[in-house]
């Protein structure tokens, strides 16, 4: 498939009258008319221009119809497990920043990441069917160097981008690209996700030179790694969503621009020129060669341009007058990008680990059903608590899990009555929690199989065998007997990959106990304790806890939890009342330099010669904000950090808690 190009035009007061939409049924043909004899526009032998793109959206197009329009579908697909790209391109000034990360006005701005962020996160809450695990990374090309924006800075301070760690690029012996060192954080959900973003851009912000406030002279991308399964299965799908904020693509004007901001430009010139080289490349059938490697921006995002990954360009333009040699730049270029083919493929791998586990749950599965028809099981003999303990665990890991293809197979008919009388006991421990209406009688509980504590009266059991029962025996023996060859092969390859020797114990797949890791419930109901009303067994948990030594601990955490919560968010607030100001300070920067930097430029001053005791005042505001700011933010991350590993003690301490309340019960002697 082709690389989608959609052009997103930006708000004006002052439209100029020479560009006009053309809709047609599948795309958008935007014109441009321009007299002959205007300045900048390079080859200019013609007065009108046509492009196409798959949608032109207009100046007032909302930032939540670019999303629904654009960034959803190539978001879904990564879900499904193929790779991803939204790149946008266009001049200084014309809205990539505002697309891709989006405004800071007000919520309504927020941009793609942002959006793409809460809809990854909102699907997965929708399918809790499948398993989804998310990590994020944001990588800064600045003077082709690559930088990691969520890395810790050198010696932990950020004043300028070679404070941040950078990345090296390695080439595998595949020819993929892997970027040593950039960080990959692993978020849970979109808050986590959107605070890594947030850190990223404060970074980003931090680490510019204030001389490049009026524009943004680096390229950013920010990615999305997905993997997902269904619940149970050991197929893993693996997409990867890169979002692109290229630097502005208009050309230098050399009289304009000298020392940092000069080489900066170039720079910037060279890498996008880079970038047209390989889009010219891809775009002409008959060249061979994509110069991938001439830039780091071209060899980051070479899957995404011919390579393995669904695409899309979104292509920024001003529709003033005094921009339209750039607006017909960027035109031409998405022309280029159009022609470029994309080979997106499903991204599977198969986890051999999962899948021994699968195995060996059918050779366990496959065993209960031959010892049941075949009979040859001693029905006289007793559980032991051991296999009423596995069996209970069994019941549970079944109720609890949300695979479609979950079941239980049990191998005799003492295991099939033990569990029947625990799912009726906690049937109806059910009903009792949930409330008296939903009446059952005695005698309804008097028609349970066993005697009460799950035991079986094996006289009521009979077997019969026929023809048809020897021949699933003997498709039963030989389907086993494959299974057990696979677990074989899998075994022996995973220690291959693994460079292991010795011996792995197989006859764990002769183990008549299937455990999987969704055993851990709430500790198995007993006996002893099912007939307790829920006022009986609230008013034995309070005498509990006044005789328990866990529940203090318990007690002290759960109150200690709640104070580092409430710490955590009146900072989080602080921190971002921070950003906010240290967010207004440059934008007066950068209104003010922008209104005297040209000024300055025109009358001959050189860099160091300039005094503006206005933009100094400033300057040393922001370095004092951004000191408060990042003192706040380490803070912060600290706090979080204490909050997460607390949570998890709190939840250990939790069960245990549980644990030793259920062995109350069960020890208590019985009452009259
Ligand atoms: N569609 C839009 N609606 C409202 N404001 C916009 C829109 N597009 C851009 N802007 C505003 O225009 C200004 C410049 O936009 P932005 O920073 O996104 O440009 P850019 O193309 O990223 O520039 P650079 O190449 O310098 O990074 C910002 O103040 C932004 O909020």
């Amino acid at each position: 498939m082709s690389i989608v190009v959609y052009c997103r035009l930006k708000p004006t007061d002052k439209p100029y009258d020479g560009v006009e939409l053309d809709p047609q049924d599948d795309c958008d043909i935007l014109k441009i008319h321009t007299p002959r004899n205007t300045k900048d526009i390079v080859n200019h032998t013609r007065e009108d221009y046509k492009f196409k793109f798959q949608k032109v959206f207009q100046r007032e197009t909302s930032q939540d119809t670019i999303f629904n329009h654009v960034a959803k579908p190539v978001a879904e697909s990564v879900i499904e497990g193929y790779n991803g790209t939204v790149f946008a391109y266009g001049q200084t000034g014309s809205g990539k920043t505002f697309t891709i990360t989006g405004g800071a006005e007000n919520y309504d701005q927020r941009g793609l990441i942002p959006r793409i962020l809460e809809f990854l996160f909102q699907f997965y809450a929708d399918h809790p069917d499948r398993e989804f695990s998310t990590r994020v990374s944001y990588l800064e090309i600045y003077n082709e160097n690559g930088y990691d924006l969520l890395g810790t800075p050198q010696q932990g301070k950020l004043k300028g981008m070679e404070d941040l760690p950078k990345i090296n690029l390695m080439e595998g012996p595949d020819g993929d690209v892997h970027l040593n060192n950039l960080s990959q954080i692993p978020v849970e959900t979109t808050e986590q996700a959107l605070n890594a973003l947030f850190v990223g851009d404060t970074n980003r912000m931090i680490a510019e030179t204030p001389m490049n406030m009026a524009s943004t002279r680096s390229h950013c991308i920010f990615t999305i790694y997905v993997t997902s399964r269904e619940t149970g299965s050991s197929v893993w799908r693996k997409g990867k969503l890169h979002l692109v904020d290229l630097a502005g693509s208009e050309r230098i004007k050399k009289t304009n621009v000298e020392g940092v901001l000069l080489t900066e430009a170039k720079y910037i010139n060279l890498s996008l020129h880079y970038l047209e080289q390989v889009i010219v490349a891809l775009s002409e059938k008959t060249r061979r060669h994509v110069p991938y490697r001439n830039s780091l921006l071209t060899s980051v995002l070479r899957d995404s341009l011919g390579g393995n990954c669904k695409t899309t360009m979104i292509a920024t333009m001003s529709s003033e007058e005094r921009n339209m040699a750039e607006s017909i730049s960027t035109g031409r270029f998405s022309q280029r990008v159009a022609l470029v083919k994309n080979d997106a493929r499903l991204n599977e791998e198969l986890d051999p680990k999962l899948e021994i586990i699968r195995l060996k749950q059918e050779v366990t599965r496959l065993k209960a059903e031959l010892a049941l028809l075949s009979g040859d099981v001693d029905m006289s003999e007793p559980l032991t608590d051991e296999e009423k303990e596995a069996l209970r665990q069994m019941v549970d890991t079944y109720v609890s899990s949300t695979a479609q293809d979950a079941d239980l197979v049990l191998g005799d008919m003492r295991k099939i009555q033990y569990c029947f009388s625990y799912f009726k006991a906690s049937l109806l421990l059910a009903r009792e929690n949930a409330g008296p209406a939903q009446g059952h009688t005695e005698d309804e509980e008097g028609t349970g199989g066993g005697d009460g504590d799950g035991d079986l009266d094996v006289s009521r059991t009979k077997y019969y065998h026929d023809e048809a029962t020897n021949e699933n025996i003997t498709r039963l023996e030989s389907l086993l007997e494959q299974r057990d060859n696979e677990i074989r092969i899998l075994v022996a390859k995973l220690r291959r990959a693994r460079g292991e020797g010795g011996t792995s114990d197989t006859s764990s797949s002769r183990s008549s106990t299937i455990r999987t890791p969704a055993a851990t419930g709430p500790p198995a109901m007993t006996t002893t304790t099912r007939d307790l009303s829920p006022e009986e067994k609230k008013a034995l948990l309070e005498q509990f806890k006044t005789e328990s030594q866990a529940y203090p601990i318990l007690d002290r955490t759960k109150t200690t939890l709640k104070d580092l919560y409430a710490q955590a968010q009146r900072l989080g607030q602080e921190v971002q009342e921070a950003k906010d100001i240290i967010a207004e300070i440059k934008r007066h920067m950068t209104r003010h330099q922008q209104e005297h930097l040209t000024e300055h430029i025109r009358s001959g001053l050189e860099e160091e010669d300039i005094v503006d005791p206005e933009l100094d005042a400033m300057q040393s505001e922001l370095q004092v904000c951004q000191t408060a700011y990042k003192s706040k933010l380490s803070k912060l991350r600290s706090l979080k950090q204490e909050t997460e590993h607390l949570k998890h003690l709190f939840e250990k301490q939790k069960v245990a808690f549980q644990q030793e309340f259920q062995r109350w019960l069960d020890e208590r002697p019985p009452t009259a």
